[in-house]
């Protein structure tokens, strides 16, 4: 099942600069771990923003919901998950 997954990221200004950047470096492990397990299909920097327009390829909403809470930056961020379903004018072969 594919998702569109919408992340904005919003880190507390108080927050000490070293705990933010360790947050960072588990969060781009993890995202890249799911990246290569084929889980996480698609990342993009939304322009001018501390947001990401992501796509999911997860069995069910379950597995959607134990992959995202378990990103290291879950609690610093406001998600927005649409399901998404193959366009019948779609050309491509793999976004099924
Ligand atoms: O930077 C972000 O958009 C938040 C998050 C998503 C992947 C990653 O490495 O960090």
């Amino acid at each position: 099942m594919l998702f569109q997954v919408e992340m904005t990221v919003k880190l507390p200004p108080e927050m000490p600069t070293e705990q933010a950047a360790e947050i960072k470096a588990r969060e781009r492990a993890y995202a890249q771990e799911l990246q290569h397990a084929g889980k996480w299909r698609h990342l993009w920097r939304v322009a001018g923003s501390y947001a990401n327009v992501s796509i999911f390829d997860v069995e069910d909403n379950a597995e959607l919901q134990e992959l995202v809470s378990s990103l290291p930056l879950f609690p610093y961020m406001e998600i927005r998950v649409k399901p998404l379903c193959r366009h019948p004018s779609s050309v491509r072969d793999d976004d099924s």
